[in-house]
């Protein structure tokens, strides 16, 4: 299918590492969670997501890049502290990863001070897509290589897409990844969601909220649904 006005603007946007606004589906968890590509991220990039989603930040990274350098999800983490009752129970319903929970490790770059801060979360963004290029056409579990620059746990955490992508699970972890594929950028995207800011509701910024937001700051606001069509019919 051609891409619509609004997919257009969305890949143009990416293309320039610029920000996307994707609402997952009304039916899923109905929020609205901001990205901009992690190979371009710059401190600006991260300080706009505190500030204007200000949910956790984390990166999108497409299965492939989890395969090439072995990552776990957080579940299969997990599920391996046998000893520990209370991880054991934790764990629970997490474990079956490639279904529910897509939460990976959190991680920092060996380079850095503490890793907290927007410098510093933008090198280990920009360091991570750049580490995954010089790495994308080699053989799975290069976890050498991803040890040597990155330490865990970090300040910034990983969410690892479903190896069959959008077929399988449509959150924003897999929305996220399809449009930056489809833009023909590096599969790992940096996320937040939009929270409340103000007033009396403490929750998730309502759609309506989100798509004035993103209408206000020129920012293309996507519905899952949207992208699935436009990349299904890319497959
Ligand atoms: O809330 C979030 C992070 O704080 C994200 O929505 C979430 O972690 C991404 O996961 P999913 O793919 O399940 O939407």
């Amino acid at each position: 299918m051609p891409p619509s006005s609004i997919i257009r603007q969305a890949l143009e946007a990416l293309a320039s590492g610029k920000c996307v606004a994707i609402l997952d589906s009304e039916s899923r968890e109905g929020e609205t969670d901001l990205f901009f590509p992690a190979a371009t991220t710059t401190p600006g990039a991260l300080r706009t997501l505190r500030t204007q989603a200000g949910g956790e930040l984390y990166i999108a990274i497409g299965s492939e890049v989890a395969t090439t350098f072995g990552l776990p999800y957080m579940g299969q983490v997990l599920a391996m502290a046998h000893s520990h009752p209370v991880l054991q129970c934790s764990a629970k319903g997490t474990v079956m990863c490639q279904g529910s929970c897509s939460v990976g490790i959190s991680l920092d770059h060996r380079s850095l001070k503490t890793g907290a801060s927007d410098v510093e979360r933008s090198y280990t963004c920009r360091r991570l897509a750049g580490l995954w290029g010089e790495h994308s056409c080699a053989s799975n579990g290069n976890g050498e290589a991803f040890g040597r620059e990155f330490h865990a746990p970090g300040h910034i955490f990983l969410c690892v897409e479903n190896s069959l992508g959008l077929r399988a699970r449509q959150g924003h972890t897999e929305l996220s990844v399809a449009l930056a594929k489809a833009a023909g950028i590096s599969p790992l995207m940096v996320g937040c969601v939009m929270l409340c800011n103000e007033g009396d509701d403490f929750g998730a910024l309502p759609l309506q909220d989100a798509r004035f937001w993103a209408e206000k700051h020129q920012v293309p606001f996507l519905a899952g649904q949207e992208i699935f069509d436009f990349t299904n019919g890319l497959a």
